[in-house]
This record gives C-alpha cells, structure tokens and sequence, in this order.
C-alpha cells in the first residue's frame, strides 16, 4: 500500500507504506531509507545493510505501517528526496485492560529532522493519524514518550510508571519468602522461545501490560544486540521453573564489568508470570558471587521485593520513569471493555481539544462490568475531565482524587471523586515493562 499526499507545503510529500513480501530489503530500497532516516532522528548511526533484511523481518512481522514526509526541494548535494525528513509508524497490539486483552493503536518511531522541525510536520502527521485509526475502530491510541512535554497536546495522559532500582545484593541480601522450584541458566537456542512463552502468561495476568513486537524476545535474550541483530553473548538468561516445572519466569542480565565499581549486574529483562516466581528471579540474582549491586529500571512502582527482603535497605529506588501514554479515540469502546471494581453509576464530560473523544457518556458498572453509553444534548455531568486525564484514569495508574488536585478533573456533585476512585480502583498498579 502507498498512499501519497500533501502536507503543510506543496514540496512535502507524506508517502505511507506496509511491508509486503515484495518489499526491497537493500540499502537502496525504500525501507532501508526510512530506517536509516529514523535513526537520524534518534541519533543512531547508518544501519549496516547486512541487518537490513532482519529488521525487515521484524517488522513486517509487527505489521508495522510506517509513514515518511519526503522533501522534493532539498539542495542538490542533500540526502536524496527518498530519505524521509520525517518518519511516523504504527502497529496494533494487545492492552490488558483487566477483563479482556483489547486491540489498540500504537505509535512510534516519531522524528522530524532538525531542519524540519517546529513547522507543524508532527502535528499533521498526528492529527491525521489518530483520526483515521478512531476511524478504523480502534478505541485506545498508546505510546512511550522520548520526552514529557510532546504528546498532552495531543490528547495523551501518562497512565503507567516504572521505578528504576538498585539493589544491594552483598551478605546482607536475604529473600525471606520460603525456596520453591528451580532457577538455572538455559541454552541459547531456547532462549527466545522461553522468553516468548514466558511473557504471554505475564501479559495475560498484567493489567496494563502491552503485548510485545517482534524483536523483544530476540533483544531480550541475547539472541539480538543492542545495535545490530546479532547475538550479543555479554547476555545470560536464567528461567525460573516452578514447582510443577513449568516456566514462570526469567531474567536475562550482563556484567557491567570489572571497570565499574561497586561490581554492578544489569537487568535486561525480568518478567515474572508469578509473584513467587519474581521473588526466586531475584533470590537468584542476589546468589551471582562477585557481584555488589543488580540494577534494573523497570520495577513496579507496587514492588514486593522490599517486602521480602531481611534487610530492606538493601534496596534502593534511583528514579521514576512514564511508561505508557494513552489516549481515548472512542472512549464508550474504551471504557466498555476495562474491568473495574464493585458497582456505580456516573456521566463524565471529556473535553478533546481535537474533537475525536469529545462528549457526555454514561459510565454504569455493575459488579466490575461496565455499560458505557454516549449522550446526546445537554446533560449534568458528575465530572468534567480533560481527555488527557481519562487517558491516565483509565488503567488506574493515578486516582481521580489526585487529578481533582491537579486541576485535570472537576466534579460537580458530592462524592463522584469517591465514586471513580473506588470504581477505576485496582488490587496492583497497573503495569507495563514494554517499550515500542
Ligand atoms: C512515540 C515516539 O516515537 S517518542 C519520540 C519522539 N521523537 C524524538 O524525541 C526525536 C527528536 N525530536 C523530533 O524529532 C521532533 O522534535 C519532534 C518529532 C518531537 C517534534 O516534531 P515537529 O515537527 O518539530 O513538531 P511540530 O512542529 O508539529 O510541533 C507541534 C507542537 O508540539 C510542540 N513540540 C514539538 N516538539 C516538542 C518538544 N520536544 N517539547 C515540547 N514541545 C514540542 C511544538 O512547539 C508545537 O506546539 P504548538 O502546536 O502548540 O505550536
């Protein structure tokens, strides 16, 4: 599929395209362009051609739509017109939102080269592109953000968050919780599968868990590098089995070297489908000899290490990261399918300053399950909220009371804050550990 057409000045062209079994996989072709012009944006060198072909795979296996704003008016000795000034891609993949794993939009790989930048070339991209995937059905759009400041504009909320930690795993270092199954290291040629296997269970189990593309398992395993889809051998994994000796968990980790001190490990990937199986990961981590600290930057916010440990002091919370972004396209879809928690009634007003999610609806919950209706004319709202902040609601990463206090929500009659709290409520943070 191409689809051409004009942008904000007659010399752009928006050329958007998918990626068939046709599709040129050289350095000369139209995906190594766009790839290449990504990585300008990202500030990534010039991909080898030899990888090309992998990341082809990749993402035609995401079924990634990718869009590339082409200026044909460049001077002579300027990347040829064919390289994108500006590149824009999309997939769908799954979000846990408690009683179903719903399809949503995703964005990524979101650049505009510095001499293009500032003249609206995001903003068309965008605003297009979230009106035609509402068009299409789909009820969610979510993205990870390189910055905080881009996306509000836009209608997104940050709606989960992560904690990056630092733990001391010297003598002191005691998992209290009783031993259960078995943690070893596993052979490379399994490890991809086990990382796949293991992260559909988390994912089904996770709210707010997003599933993930093509290239995770293979990233995360070793099986591919960091900067080029070769395998990267500084990276082990280890798989917790559980008692039944069924897969539960895994790590994969590498040494950050002799240089660095205190001898630190990192944590690539840590995905737990069970609560015991998270606390034996990193009872395992803390058995590596000549190792002082592990740190990993995706902890839940709700951890339950600390709470397992003999010395809690052993473990340290560095930083707080936004993960997940979202936006509501059509929000009786959206909140339609969330599970939430006891019963209520309540009509919210969202105000889209892009006109897609606009509007009154009737929220009527009934013991976790929702009927979500639109209203027509004038209505009393219970609650007037921005569609930013019923984008951070809606996984439950923040409570309505808190957005009140920040100035996102306002309610009109007594108890509606109450009412969304308990309502939008969950036993655990929602949780995200993937990145696109
Ligand atoms: C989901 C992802 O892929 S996240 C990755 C985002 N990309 C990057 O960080 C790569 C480096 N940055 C860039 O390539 C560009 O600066 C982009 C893509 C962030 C912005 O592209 P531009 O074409 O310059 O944005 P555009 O001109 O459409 O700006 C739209 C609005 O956003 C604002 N804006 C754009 N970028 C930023 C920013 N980084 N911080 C704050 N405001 C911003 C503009 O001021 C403008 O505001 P206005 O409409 O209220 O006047």
């Amino acid at each position: 599929m191409v689809r051409v057409s004009e942008t904000t000045t007659p010399d752009l062209q928006t050329r958007i395209f998918t990626l068939g079994p046709d599709e040129d996989p050289s350095a000369d072709g139209r995906f190594a362009k766009w790839l290449n012009a990504e990585g300008i944006g990202f500030h990534e060198g010039t991909f080898d051609p030899e990888d090309i072909p992998l990341y082809l795979q990749a993402y035609r296996a995401d079924e990634r739509v990718l869009w590339g704003v082409h200026d044909t008016a460049q001077p002579a000795e300027a990347l040829d017109a064919d390289f994108p000034v500006a590149t824009y891609g999309t997939m769908v993949h799954t979000l846990n939102v408690g009683a179903a794993l719903i399809d949503v939009h995703q964005i990524t790989a979101v650049t505009v080269r510095a001499s293009h930048r500032r003249q609206g070339i995001l903003r068309s991209m965008m605003t297009r592109d979230l009106r035609e995937a509402r068009d299409r059905g789909l009820p969610v759009a979510i993205l990870t953000a390189s910055e905080a400041t881009i996306y509000g504009r836009f209608g997104f909320g940050c709606a989960t968050l992560t904690h990056s930690i630092e733990v001391d795993v010297r003598e002191r270092f005691e998992v209290t919780a009783r031993a259960t199954g078995t943690t070893t290291l596993v052979a490379r040629e399994h490890a991809v599968r086990l990382a796949e296997q293991v992260f559909t269970a988390f994912d089904a189990s996770t709210f707010g868990s997003v599933g993930r593309q093509y290239a995770y398992a293979r990233r995360a395993s070793g099986e591919w590098g960091r900067e080029r889809p070769v395998e990267d051998r500084a990276v082990r994994l280890a798989v917790h089995y559980d008692a039944a000796g069924t897969p539960a968990g895994y790590v994969t980790y590498r040494f950050a070297g002799w240089e660095t001190t205190p001898y630190t490990v990192k944590v690539v990937d840590l995905v737990a489908s069970t609560p015991s199986a998270y606390l034996e990961l990193w009872r395992y981590l803390g058995s590596l000899d000549l190792v002082q600290v592990v740190t990993w930057d995706e902890a839940r916010r709700d951890d339950a290490l600390p709470w397992a440990l003999r010395d809690r002091r052993c473990y340290g919370v560095k930083g707080t990261d936004d993960v997940l972004w979202v936006r509501m396209l059509d929000v009786p879809a959206a909140l339609g399918q969330r599970s939430y928690r006891g019963s209520g009634k309540i009509v919210l007003e969202v105000l889209d300053d892009l006109g897609l999610a606009n509007g009154s609806f009737s929220l009527a919950v009934a013991d976790g399950v929702a009927v979500v209706e639109p209203l027509e004319g004038a209505q009393t709202a219970d609650v007037t909220l921005t569609v930013n902040a019923l984008g951070s609601l809606y996984l439950g990463g923040v409570q309505a009371s808190t957005l009140a206090a920040a100035g996102g929500l306002t309610a009109h009659t007594d108890d509606a804050v109450a009412l969304l709290d308990a309502l939008f409520g969950l036993a655990q943070e929602p949780y995200c550990i993937t990145h696109f």
